[in-house]
């Protein structure tokens, strides 16, 4: 086995294919070929095949069974000594298909979109090992470069604990989506409900918002191609079939029902520890989304990753007796850290203004957004 070995995506073109060719190429310094019907065809499959040490699949959810029989077809055994990954969100079909090969063989599943960063840190990645021999030590220093945090499953359980963990939280999201669309504009459309939002709308509308943004077609194959998502729905819309007579009843017992099937049962089988850390990890999203609509602010990106940046930024708060309300690590769209610091809108608008010309000036930061009354320098 190669100490360099040559990577092959199938799918290289896609969001992914994209993101992992980065990722080997930059973070573990391999040489990557690749292959997609959309802008990359200069080797043909059997090229690919005959060159790469690693295969890894990044193609649609829907076609990626029959695209990894195709390639068992094409290899006809010159893929004995390969590792074949795929990245599907669903595992237990195309991890069948791959071992119908001669290769080795895990089945990945990334929890997050492509991300703006070069590794996975942060995120879960689901590891099904179908066959893995000589390959092990590489894999596991594969997972160790990607960050993630790898938890082990046979392709099942991955399928069956994703209709719950993506199958049922896209379909609520996506169903909400379809009532907004039919009630709002009897309210008053989406910016006219926003002032009246909770943390839990606020959270929800998120989620919803972002499902709109992505793939449609991966929200639709998560849906489909799962076996265990349909039985999963029975049970969502019997539960809301359920509330909804209860509702409609709406005598004593029908209330004492819904409390009884709807909130004490699944508090019990919460437990009462779990049930208080997530009200409170609820109330720590509250105050986050609080910190983030107050009206004063600045983003800085620090381009010194080193310590003591964060210093000589927070100094020049110091400086100038500016008290802050908040500071939050986040990312901009493109992926750069940035420091959001929130000021109180009582406090002077001059002093803060003064603020972000100096951290440009004394070359502490990069201001890049600023709202409330300041604006940026440039
Ligand atoms: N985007 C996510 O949120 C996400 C997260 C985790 C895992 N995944 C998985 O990653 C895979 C790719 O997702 P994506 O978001 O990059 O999708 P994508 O649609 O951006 O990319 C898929 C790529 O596959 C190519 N393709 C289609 N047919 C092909 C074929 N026969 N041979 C080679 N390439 C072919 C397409 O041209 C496209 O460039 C999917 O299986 C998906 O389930 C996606
Ligand atoms: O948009 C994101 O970042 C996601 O997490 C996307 C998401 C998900 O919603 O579960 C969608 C499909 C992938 O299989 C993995 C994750």
């Amino acid at each position: 086995m190669s100490a360099k070995p040559r990577i092959g995506l199938v799918g290289s073109q896609g969001s992914y294919g994209r993101w992992l060719r980065r990722f080997f190429e930059q973070r573990m310094g391999l040489p990557v070929l690749g292959r997609d019907p959309c802008g990359e065809v200069a080797l043909s499959e059997r090229q690919l095949l005959e060159t790469v040490d690693v295969l890894v699949f990044c193609a649609p959810i829907r076609q990626t069974p029959a695209v990894i029989r195709h390639y068992v077809e094409q290899a006809t055994g010159i893929e004995r000594g390969q590792l074949w990954l795929d990245i599907t969100s669903i595992k237990a079909a195309p991890v069948a298909a791959m071992l119908h090969s001669q290769a080795e063989v895990v089945g990945l599943h990334p929890m997050s979109a492509a991300p703006k960063s070069a590794t996975l840190r942060g995120r879960a990645m689901v590891v099904c090992e179908a066959r893995l021999e000589r390959w092990r030590p590489w894999l596991e220093a594969f997972l160790a470069a990607s960050e993630a945090d790898c938890v082990r499953a046979d392709a099942e359980q991955h399928d069956r604990v994703m209709a719950l963990v993506q199958g049922m939280v896209h379909a609520t999201h996506m169903a909400q989506g379809a009532v907004l669309r039919e009630l709002a504009p009897e309210v008053g459309d989406l910016d006219g409900i926003r002032p009246f939002s909770s943390v839990g709308y606020e959270l929800d509308v998120a989620v919803t918002r972002r499902i709109l943004a992505g793939n449609a077609a991966i929200y639709q194959d998560i849906q489909f191609e799962n076996p265990y998502v349909a039985p999963m729905l029975e049970r969502l819309t019997a539960h809301l079939d359920t509330l909804r007579d209860l509702v409609r009843r709406g005598d004593e017992a029908a209330r004492d029902q819904l409390r009884e099937q709807l909130l004490d049962q699944s508090r019990e089988y919460v437990g009462q520890p779990s049930v208080a850390e997530g009200s409170y990890a609820f109330e720590r999203l509250g105050y986050l989304l609080a910190d983030l609509r107050e009206p004063r602010f600045i983003s800085v990106f620090l381009p010194l990753d080193q310590p003591g940046s964060l210093r000589s930024l927070l100094s020049v708060f110091e400086q100038r007796g500016i008290n802050l309300d908040s500071i939050h690590s986040s990312r901009s769209a493109e992926g750069e850290l940035l420091f959001r610091i929130g000021v109180s809108r009582e406090g002077d608008a001059a002093a803060l203004q003064d603020a972000i010309s100096a951290i440009e000036a004394e070359c502490i930061g990069r201001v890049v957004e600023a709202a409330g009354g300041v604006g940026l320098t440039r």
